[in-house]
Protein backbone atom coordinates (compact mmCIF):
# COMPACT_ATOMS: atom_id res chain seq x y z
CA UNK A 1 0.00 0.00 0.00
CA UNK A 2 1.43 3.32 -1.10
CA UNK A 3 0.46 6.78 -0.05
CA UNK A 4 0.02 8.86 -3.17
CA UNK A 5 -1.44 11.95 -4.72
CA UNK A 6 -4.35 11.11 -6.99
CA UNK A 7 -4.10 13.14 -10.18
CA UNK A 8 -6.14 13.48 -13.34
CA UNK A 9 -4.58 11.34 -16.11
CA UNK A 10 -4.89 14.14 -18.68
CA UNK A 11 -3.87 17.01 -16.39
CA UNK A 12 -1.30 15.53 -14.02
CA UNK A 13 -0.87 18.92 -12.37
CA UNK A 14 -4.41 18.70 -11.04
CA UNK A 15 -4.37 16.94 -7.67
CA UNK A 16 -7.74 15.37 -6.87
CA UNK A 17 -6.96 13.94 -3.45
CA UNK A 18 -4.26 12.68 -1.16
CA UNK A 19 -4.92 8.94 -0.84
CA UNK A 20 -3.63 5.39 -0.77
CA UNK A 21 -3.20 2.82 -3.54
CA UNK A 22 -2.98 -0.94 -3.22
CA UNK A 23 -1.88 -3.26 -5.99
CA UNK A 24 -3.03 -6.89 -5.82
CA UNK A 25 -1.06 -8.98 -8.29
CA UNK A 26 -2.96 -11.84 -9.99
CA UNK A 27 -3.99 -14.38 -8.88
CA UNK A 28 -3.84 -13.15 -5.28
CA UNK A 29 -6.77 -10.78 -5.52
CA UNK A 30 -10.52 -11.05 -4.99
CA UNK A 31 -11.19 -11.44 -8.72
CA UNK A 32 -7.98 -13.47 -9.33
CA UNK A 33 -6.97 -10.77 -11.86
CA UNK A 34 -4.60 -7.82 -11.34
CA UNK A 35 -6.45 -5.31 -9.19
CA UNK A 36 -5.58 -1.75 -8.27
CA UNK A 37 -7.51 -0.25 -5.40
CA UNK A 38 -7.46 3.50 -4.84
CA UNK A 39 -8.48 4.71 -1.39
CA UNK A 40 -9.66 8.31 -1.30
CA UNK A 41 -11.55 10.46 1.17
CA UNK A 42 -15.27 9.79 1.09
CA UNK A 43 -16.58 13.28 0.23
CA UNK A 44 -19.03 13.14 -2.63
CA UNK A 45 -17.12 15.72 -4.68
CA UNK A 46 -13.84 13.84 -4.30
CA UNK A 47 -15.35 10.50 -5.30
CA UNK A 48 -17.09 12.09 -8.29
CA UNK A 49 -13.87 13.81 -9.44
CA UNK A 50 -11.82 10.59 -9.10
CA UNK A 51 -14.42 8.48 -10.93
CA UNK A 52 -14.64 11.04 -13.72
CA UNK A 53 -10.83 11.10 -13.99
CA UNK A 54 -10.68 7.29 -14.14
CA UNK A 55 -13.29 7.26 -16.91
CA UNK A 56 -10.77 9.16 -19.07
CA UNK A 57 -8.54 6.07 -19.07
CA UNK A 58 -9.35 4.16 -22.27
CA UNK A 59 -9.28 0.71 -20.61
CA UNK A 60 -11.60 1.57 -17.74
CA UNK A 61 -15.37 1.42 -17.38
CA UNK A 62 -17.69 1.15 -14.35
CA UNK A 63 -18.36 -2.41 -13.20
CA UNK A 64 -21.73 -4.03 -13.82
CA UNK A 65 -23.68 -5.07 -10.70
CA UNK A 66 -21.96 -8.12 -9.24
CA UNK A 67 -19.17 -8.03 -11.84
CA UNK A 68 -16.27 -8.28 -9.39
CA UNK A 69 -17.88 -11.28 -7.77
CA UNK A 70 -18.66 -12.83 -11.11
CA UNK A 71 -15.01 -12.53 -12.10
CA UNK A 72 -14.05 -14.12 -8.79
CA UNK A 73 -16.43 -16.97 -9.64
CA UNK A 74 -15.05 -17.31 -13.19
CA UNK A 75 -11.54 -17.34 -11.78
CA UNK A 76 -12.49 -20.19 -9.44
CA UNK A 77 -12.01 -18.11 -6.30
CA UNK A 78 -15.65 -18.59 -5.21
CA UNK A 79 -18.32 -21.16 -5.89
CA UNK A 80 -22.00 -20.24 -6.10
CA UNK A 81 -22.75 -20.96 -2.43
CA UNK A 82 -19.98 -18.53 -1.49
CA UNK A 83 -21.29 -15.95 -3.94
CA UNK A 84 -24.73 -16.28 -2.38
CA UNK A 85 -23.18 -16.10 1.08
CA UNK A 86 -21.38 -12.90 0.14
CA UNK A 87 -24.57 -11.33 -1.16
CA UNK A 88 -26.43 -12.38 1.98
CA UNK A 89 -23.62 -10.95 4.09
CA UNK A 90 -23.97 -7.58 2.40
CA UNK A 91 -27.73 -7.72 2.98
CA UNK A 92 -27.58 -9.17 6.51
CA UNK A 93 -29.58 -7.12 8.99
CA UNK A 94 -29.42 -9.31 12.05
CA UNK A 95 -26.72 -11.21 13.90
CA UNK A 96 -28.07 -14.65 12.92
CA UNK A 97 -28.12 -13.70 9.24
CA UNK A 98 -24.58 -12.36 9.49
CA UNK A 99 -23.29 -15.55 11.14
CA UNK A 100 -25.00 -17.80 8.61
CA UNK A 101 -23.90 -15.75 5.60
CA UNK A 102 -20.33 -15.60 6.84
CA UNK A 103 -20.20 -19.37 7.10
CA UNK A 104 -21.43 -19.70 3.52
CA UNK A 105 -19.09 -17.01 2.20
CA UNK A 106 -16.20 -18.67 4.02
CA UNK A 107 -16.79 -21.87 2.06
CA UNK A 108 -18.42 -24.11 4.66
CA UNK A 109 -21.36 -25.04 2.41
CA UNK A 110 -19.06 -25.36 -0.58
CA UNK A 111 -17.00 -27.92 1.29
CA UNK A 112 -20.11 -29.87 2.36
CA UNK A 113 -21.55 -30.03 -1.16
CA UNK A 114 -18.19 -30.78 -2.79
CA UNK A 115 -17.67 -33.69 -0.43
CA UNK A 116 -21.16 -34.95 -1.21
CA UNK A 117 -20.50 -34.73 -4.94
CA UNK A 118 -17.15 -36.47 -4.75
CA UNK A 119 -18.72 -39.25 -2.65
CA UNK A 120 -21.36 -39.77 -5.32
CA UNK A 121 -18.63 -39.83 -7.96
CA UNK A 122 -16.73 -42.41 -5.93
CA UNK A 123 -19.84 -44.53 -5.91
CA UNK A 124 -20.23 -44.02 -9.64
CA UNK A 125 -16.59 -44.97 -10.24
CA UNK A 126 -17.18 -48.34 -8.59
CA UNK A 127 -20.21 -48.98 -10.76
CA UNK A 128 -18.36 -47.94 -13.91
CA UNK A 129 -15.48 -50.23 -13.04
CA UNK A 130 -18.02 -53.03 -12.99
CA UNK A 131 -19.31 -52.02 -16.41
CA UNK A 132 -15.81 -51.89 -17.87
CA UNK A 133 -14.35 -55.01 -16.35
CA UNK A 134 -17.20 -57.15 -14.98
CA UNK A 135 -17.20 -58.68 -11.57
CA UNK A 136 -15.01 -61.72 -10.97
CA UNK A 137 -12.18 -61.21 -13.47
CA UNK A 138 -10.30 -58.06 -12.60
CA UNK A 139 -12.65 -56.65 -10.00
CA UNK A 140 -13.12 -58.14 -6.57
CA UNK A 141 -16.49 -59.56 -5.55
CA UNK A 142 -19.12 -57.47 -3.86
CA UNK A 143 -18.33 -54.14 -5.53
CA UNK A 144 -21.93 -53.57 -6.52
CA UNK A 145 -23.09 -54.27 -2.97
CA UNK A 146 -20.53 -51.80 -1.66
CA UNK A 147 -21.70 -49.15 -4.13
CA UNK A 148 -25.29 -49.75 -3.02
CA UNK A 149 -24.28 -49.45 0.62
CA UNK A 150 -22.51 -46.15 -0.04
CA UNK A 151 -25.48 -44.84 -2.04
CA UNK A 152 -27.81 -45.64 0.87
CA UNK A 153 -25.57 -43.69 3.24
CA UNK A 154 -25.32 -40.76 0.82
CA UNK A 155 -29.07 -40.61 0.53
CA UNK A 156 -29.33 -40.54 4.32
CA UNK A 157 -26.93 -37.61 4.44
CA UNK A 158 -28.96 -35.74 1.83
CA UNK A 159 -32.17 -36.46 3.72
CA UNK A 160 -30.62 -35.12 6.92
CA UNK A 161 -29.79 -31.89 5.10
CA UNK A 162 -33.32 -31.70 3.72
CA UNK A 163 -35.01 -32.37 7.09
CA UNK A 164 -33.92 -29.12 8.68
CA UNK A 165 -37.38 -27.57 9.00
CA UNK A 166 -36.18 -24.97 6.47
CA UNK A 167 -34.29 -23.21 9.27
CA UNK A 168 -31.61 -21.79 6.99
CA UNK A 169 -34.07 -20.42 4.47
CA UNK A 170 -36.28 -19.00 7.23
CA UNK A 171 -33.40 -17.18 8.89
CA UNK A 172 -32.35 -15.77 5.55
CA UNK A 173 -35.76 -14.44 4.64
CA UNK A 174 -37.08 -13.66 8.15
CA UNK A 175 -39.13 -15.69 10.62
CA UNK A 176 -42.84 -15.06 10.09
CA UNK A 177 -44.45 -14.49 13.48
CA UNK A 178 -48.23 -14.12 13.73
CA UNK A 179 -49.77 -12.40 16.76
CA UNK A 180 -53.32 -13.65 17.25
CA UNK A 181 -56.05 -13.85 19.87
CA UNK A 182 -59.51 -12.60 20.75
CA UNK A 183 -60.44 -8.93 20.18
CA UNK A 184 -59.18 -6.35 22.64
CA UNK A 185 -56.54 -8.65 24.19
CA UNK A 186 -53.67 -6.26 23.44
CA UNK A 187 -52.30 -7.67 20.18
CA UNK A 188 -51.72 -4.29 18.60
CA UNK A 189 -50.31 -2.99 21.89
CA UNK A 190 -47.83 -5.88 21.72
CA UNK A 191 -46.83 -5.03 18.15
CA UNK A 192 -46.24 -1.43 19.20
CA UNK A 193 -44.21 -2.56 22.21
CA UNK A 194 -42.01 -4.80 20.04
CA UNK A 195 -41.59 -2.14 17.36
CA UNK A 196 -41.11 0.57 20.00
CA UNK A 197 -43.35 2.90 18.08
CA UNK A 198 -47.05 3.44 17.45
CA UNK A 199 -47.16 1.25 14.35
CA UNK A 200 -50.72 -0.04 14.93
CA UNK A 201 -53.89 1.69 16.08
CA UNK A 202 -54.83 0.80 19.68
CA UNK A 203 -58.28 1.63 21.05
CA UNK A 204 -60.61 0.16 23.70
CA UNK A 205 -63.03 -0.81 20.92
CA UNK A 206 -62.96 -4.58 20.24
CA UNK A 207 -62.38 -5.17 16.53
CA UNK A 208 -60.06 -2.20 16.01
CA UNK A 209 -57.55 -4.09 13.86
CA UNK A 210 -59.03 -5.45 10.67
CA UNK A 211 -56.24 -5.91 8.21
CA UNK A 212 -52.84 -7.45 8.70
CA UNK A 213 -50.03 -5.12 9.67
CA UNK A 214 -46.45 -6.34 9.32
CA UNK A 215 -43.28 -4.93 10.83
CA UNK A 216 -39.74 -6.33 10.38
CA UNK A 217 -37.82 -6.50 13.64
CA UNK A 218 -34.68 -7.88 15.22
CA UNK A 219 -35.58 -10.08 18.18
CA UNK A 220 -32.60 -11.60 19.97
CA UNK A 221 -30.48 -11.33 16.84
CA UNK A 222 -33.07 -13.11 14.70
CA UNK A 223 -34.91 -11.46 11.81
CA UNK A 224 -38.63 -11.58 12.59
CA UNK A 225 -41.50 -10.32 10.46
CA UNK A 226 -44.19 -9.67 13.05
CA UNK A 227 -47.81 -9.62 11.86
CA UNK A 228 -50.61 -8.06 13.90
CA UNK A 229 -53.98 -9.55 13.02
CA UNK A 230 -57.68 -8.93 13.59
CA UNK A 231 -59.17 -10.30 16.82
CA UNK A 232 -60.79 -13.71 16.25
CA UNK A 233 -64.53 -13.74 16.82
CA UNK A 234 -67.81 -14.50 15.09
CA UNK A 235 -69.03 -11.33 13.44
CA UNK A 236 -71.75 -10.09 11.13
CA UNK A 237 -69.55 -7.23 9.96
CA UNK A 238 -68.42 -7.99 6.39
CA UNK A 239 -65.12 -6.13 6.64
CA UNK A 240 -64.25 -7.58 10.02
CA UNK A 241 -65.07 -11.12 8.94
CA UNK A 242 -62.66 -10.81 6.01
CA UNK A 243 -60.05 -9.63 8.52
CA UNK A 244 -60.74 -12.63 10.75
CA UNK A 245 -60.34 -14.97 7.79
CA UNK A 246 -57.04 -13.32 6.88
CA UNK A 247 -55.91 -13.62 10.48
CA UNK A 248 -56.56 -17.37 10.48
CA UNK A 249 -54.65 -17.85 7.22
CA UNK A 250 -51.79 -15.77 8.55
CA UNK A 251 -51.47 -17.88 11.69
CA UNK A 252 -51.60 -21.10 9.70
CA UNK A 253 -48.96 -19.88 7.27
CA UNK A 254 -46.63 -18.49 9.92
CA UNK A 255 -43.38 -20.06 11.12
CA UNK A 256 -44.31 -19.40 14.74
CA UNK A 257 -47.33 -17.84 16.44
CA UNK A 258 -47.97 -15.94 19.63
CA UNK A 259 -51.44 -16.03 21.19
CA UNK A 260 -52.33 -12.93 23.22
CA UNK A 261 -55.03 -13.28 25.88
CA UNK A 262 -56.49 -10.75 28.24
CA UNK A 263 -56.14 -12.09 31.79
CA UNK A 264 -59.34 -10.63 33.28
CA UNK A 265 -61.29 -12.37 30.53
CA UNK A 266 -59.37 -15.64 30.72
CA UNK A 267 -59.05 -16.47 34.40
CA UNK A 268 -61.46 -16.26 37.21
CA UNK A 269 -60.31 -16.50 40.82
CA UNK A 270 -61.85 -19.93 41.22
CA UNK A 271 -62.32 -21.55 37.83
CA UNK A 272 -59.78 -21.91 35.03
CA UNK A 273 -61.48 -20.67 31.93
CA UNK A 274 -61.18 -22.39 28.60
CA UNK A 275 -59.39 -20.67 25.74
CA UNK A 276 -61.77 -18.67 23.56
CA UNK A 277 -63.33 -20.92 20.93
CA UNK A 278 -62.06 -18.89 17.96
CA UNK A 279 -58.50 -19.30 19.19
CA UNK A 280 -58.55 -23.00 20.06
CA UNK A 281 -58.20 -24.50 16.54
CA UNK A 282 -55.12 -22.40 15.81
CA UNK A 283 -53.11 -23.61 18.77
CA UNK A 284 -50.34 -26.10 18.07
CA UNK A 285 -47.52 -27.50 20.24
CA UNK A 286 -45.25 -24.58 19.28
CA UNK A 287 -47.70 -21.79 20.02
CA UNK A 288 -46.41 -19.20 22.52
CA UNK A 289 -48.75 -17.37 24.91
CA UNK A 290 -48.79 -13.86 26.26
CA UNK A 291 -51.22 -13.31 29.13
CA UNK A 292 -51.76 -9.58 29.17
CA UNK A 293 -53.26 -7.01 31.56
CA UNK A 294 -51.81 -8.32 34.84
CA UNK A 295 -52.61 -4.88 36.24
CA UNK A 296 -56.31 -5.75 36.11
CA UNK A 297 -56.21 -8.96 38.16
CA UNK A 298 -55.23 -9.55 41.76
CA UNK A 299 -53.06 -12.70 41.71
CA UNK A 300 -51.26 -13.06 38.38
CA UNK A 301 -48.50 -15.37 39.62
CA UNK A 302 -50.08 -18.80 39.17
CA UNK A 303 -52.21 -18.29 36.08
CA UNK A 304 -49.89 -20.31 33.89
CA UNK A 305 -50.44 -23.28 36.21
CA UNK A 306 -54.15 -22.68 36.25
CA UNK A 307 -54.25 -22.69 32.46
CA UNK A 308 -51.72 -25.52 32.18
CA UNK A 309 -49.42 -23.52 29.90
CA UNK A 310 -45.72 -24.38 29.50
CA UNK A 311 -43.46 -22.00 31.44
CA UNK A 312 -40.89 -21.72 28.67
CA UNK A 313 -43.52 -20.55 26.17
CA UNK A 314 -45.97 -18.48 28.25
CA UNK A 315 -45.49 -15.11 29.93
CA UNK A 316 -47.66 -12.77 31.97
CA UNK A 317 -47.30 -9.05 31.35
CA UNK A 318 -49.00 -5.75 31.52
CA UNK A 319 -48.31 -3.86 28.34
CA UNK A 320 -49.73 -0.76 30.01
CA UNK A 321 -47.50 -0.69 33.09
CA UNK A 322 -44.57 -2.57 31.52
CA UNK A 323 -44.68 -5.23 34.23
CA UNK A 324 -43.09 -8.51 33.06
CA UNK A 325 -42.21 -7.17 29.62
CA UNK A 326 -38.44 -7.53 29.93
CA UNK A 327 -38.80 -11.16 31.12
CA UNK A 328 -41.12 -11.77 28.20
CA UNK A 329 -38.72 -10.26 25.69
CA UNK A 330 -35.71 -12.27 26.84
CA UNK A 331 -37.76 -15.45 27.29
CA UNK A 332 -39.36 -15.11 23.89
CA UNK A 333 -35.98 -14.45 22.24
CA UNK A 334 -34.63 -17.65 23.83
CA UNK A 335 -37.69 -19.60 22.68
CA UNK A 336 -37.09 -18.36 19.10
CA UNK A 337 -33.38 -19.18 19.26
CA UNK A 338 -34.17 -22.65 20.54
CA UNK A 339 -36.74 -23.19 17.81
CA UNK A 340 -34.56 -21.94 14.95
CA UNK A 341 -31.31 -23.32 16.41
CA UNK A 342 -28.40 -21.49 14.92
CA UNK A 343 -26.25 -20.20 17.70
CA UNK A 344 -25.62 -23.01 20.14
CA UNK A 345 -24.60 -25.65 17.63
CA UNK A 346 -22.62 -23.56 15.20
CA UNK A 347 -20.28 -25.57 13.04
CA UNK A 348 -21.84 -28.88 14.02
CA UNK A 349 -23.97 -30.90 11.63
CA UNK A 350 -27.03 -29.45 13.39
CA UNK A 351 -26.48 -26.07 11.77
CA UNK A 352 -28.61 -25.74 8.65
CA UNK A 353 -26.78 -26.54 5.42
CA UNK A 354 -29.47 -25.30 3.07
CA UNK A 355 -29.89 -21.53 2.94
CA UNK A 356 -31.55 -21.10 -0.46
CA UNK A 357 -34.53 -22.77 -2.09
CA UNK A 358 -32.25 -23.49 -5.03
CA UNK A 359 -30.07 -25.79 -2.89
CA UNK A 360 -33.11 -27.68 -1.68
CA UNK A 361 -34.39 -28.28 -5.21
CA UNK A 362 -31.05 -29.68 -6.39
CA UNK A 363 -30.67 -31.88 -3.31
CA UNK A 364 -34.17 -33.27 -3.77
CA UNK A 365 -33.30 -34.08 -7.38
CA UNK A 366 -30.04 -35.75 -6.33
CA UNK A 367 -31.89 -37.83 -3.77
CA UNK A 368 -34.44 -38.95 -6.37
CA UNK A 369 -31.67 -40.11 -8.72
CA UNK A 370 -29.90 -42.01 -5.96
CA UNK A 371 -33.18 -43.70 -5.07
CA UNK A 372 -33.62 -44.58 -8.74
CA UNK A 373 -30.12 -46.10 -8.76
CA UNK A 374 -31.06 -48.22 -5.75
CA UNK A 375 -33.95 -49.74 -7.75
CA UNK A 376 -31.56 -51.42 -10.19
CA UNK A 377 -29.76 -54.64 -9.53
CA UNK A 378 -26.34 -55.73 -10.68
CA UNK A 379 -27.59 -56.85 -14.11
CA UNK A 380 -28.59 -53.29 -15.01
CA UNK A 381 -25.43 -51.48 -13.90
CA UNK A 382 -25.31 -49.40 -17.05
CA UNK A 383 -28.69 -47.85 -16.31
CA UNK A 384 -27.85 -47.51 -12.63
CA UNK A 385 -24.64 -45.63 -13.45
CA UNK A 386 -26.64 -43.11 -15.44
CA UNK A 387 -28.78 -42.30 -12.39
CA UNK A 388 -25.70 -41.71 -10.26
CA UNK A 389 -24.24 -39.45 -12.92
CA UNK A 390 -27.39 -37.31 -12.81
CA UNK A 391 -27.25 -37.26 -9.01
CA UNK A 392 -23.68 -35.93 -9.08
CA UNK A 393 -24.70 -33.34 -11.65
CA UNK A 394 -27.56 -32.12 -9.49
CA UNK A 395 -25.23 -31.57 -6.52
CA UNK A 396 -22.69 -29.91 -8.83
CA UNK A 397 -25.30 -27.35 -9.80
CA UNK A 398 -25.41 -26.12 -6.20
CA UNK A 399 -21.80 -25.00 -6.28
CA UNK A 400 -21.99 -24.13 -9.98
CA UNK A 401 -18.76 -25.97 -10.69
CA UNK A 402 -20.32 -27.56 -13.74
CA UNK A 403 -22.22 -25.95 -16.63
CA UNK A 404 -24.96 -23.81 -15.15
CA UNK A 405 -25.02 -20.67 -17.30
CA UNK A 406 -28.75 -20.28 -16.72
CA UNK A 407 -28.51 -20.01 -12.94
CA UNK A 408 -25.52 -17.66 -13.03
CA UNK A 409 -27.48 -14.63 -14.14
CA UNK A 410 -30.09 -15.21 -11.46
CA UNK A 411 -27.47 -15.39 -8.74
CA UNK A 412 -25.49 -12.32 -9.80
CA UNK A 413 -28.40 -10.12 -10.80
CA UNK A 414 -29.26 -9.04 -7.26
CA UNK A 415 -25.80 -7.79 -6.38
CA UNK A 416 -25.21 -4.17 -5.58
CA UNK A 417 -23.08 -2.26 -8.02
CA UNK A 418 -19.42 -2.34 -7.13
CA UNK A 419 -19.24 -5.82 -5.70
N1 LIG B 1 -55.27 -2.23 31.65
C1 LIG B 1 -54.63 -2.62 30.57
N2 LIG B 1 -55.08 -2.30 29.36
C2 LIG B 1 -54.39 -2.72 28.27
C3 LIG B 1 -53.20 -3.48 28.39
N3 LIG B 1 -52.76 -3.73 27.13
C4 LIG B 1 -53.61 -3.17 26.27
N4 LIG B 1 -54.62 -2.56 26.95
C5 LIG B 1 -55.76 -1.82 26.41
O1 LIG B 1 -56.63 -2.75 25.80
C6 LIG B 1 -57.29 -2.14 24.69
C7 LIG B 1 -57.12 -2.99 23.45
O2 LIG B 1 -55.78 -3.02 23.07
P1 LIG B 1 -55.31 -3.38 21.60
O3 LIG B 1 -53.85 -3.47 21.59
O4 LIG B 1 -55.96 -2.47 20.62
O5 LIG B 1 -55.99 -4.82 21.49
P2 LIG B 1 -56.11 -5.76 20.20
O6 LIG B 1 -55.95 -7.16 20.66
O7 LIG B 1 -55.20 -5.30 19.12
O8 LIG B 1 -57.61 -5.54 19.80
P3 LIG B 1 -58.30 -5.73 18.37
O9 LIG B 1 -57.47 -5.09 17.34
O10 LIG B 1 -59.61 -5.06 18.54
O11 LIG B 1 -58.46 -7.19 18.16
C8 LIG B 1 -56.68 -0.76 24.56
O12 LIG B 1 -57.53 0.17 25.17
C9 LIG B 1 -55.37 -0.85 25.31
O13 LIG B 1 -54.96 0.37 25.84
C10 LIG B 1 -52.73 -3.80 29.70
O14 LIG B 1 -51.72 -4.46 29.92
N5 LIG B 1 -53.50 -3.36 30.74
MG1 LIG C 1 -55.53 -4.66 17.27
Amino acid sequence: MQRCRVVHPEHPGEVLDDGLAVFFRAPKSFTTEDVLEVHVHSGRAIVAAVLSAISHLPFCRPAEPGEFTRRAFNGGRLDLTQVEGLRDLIDAETESQRVMALRAAGGEMRERFERLRSDIIHCLAMVEALIDFGEGDDIEEGVFEQAREEAIQLNKTIQSYLNDNRRGEIIRSGIRLAIFGPPNAGKSSLLNFLAQREAAIVTPVPGTTRDILEVSLDIGGLPVIVADTAGLRQTEDVVESIGVERARNMVQGSDISLCVLSLPETVDSTTPIRLPSGVQPLINPNTCFLLNKTDLISSPSNVRDVLGLPYERAWTVSLTTGEGTSEFLSGFASALQEHFKLYDRLGSTEAPVITHVRHRAHLETASRFIEAFLQYDAIDVVLGAEELRYAAQAVGKISGLIDVEDVLDAVFRDFCIGK
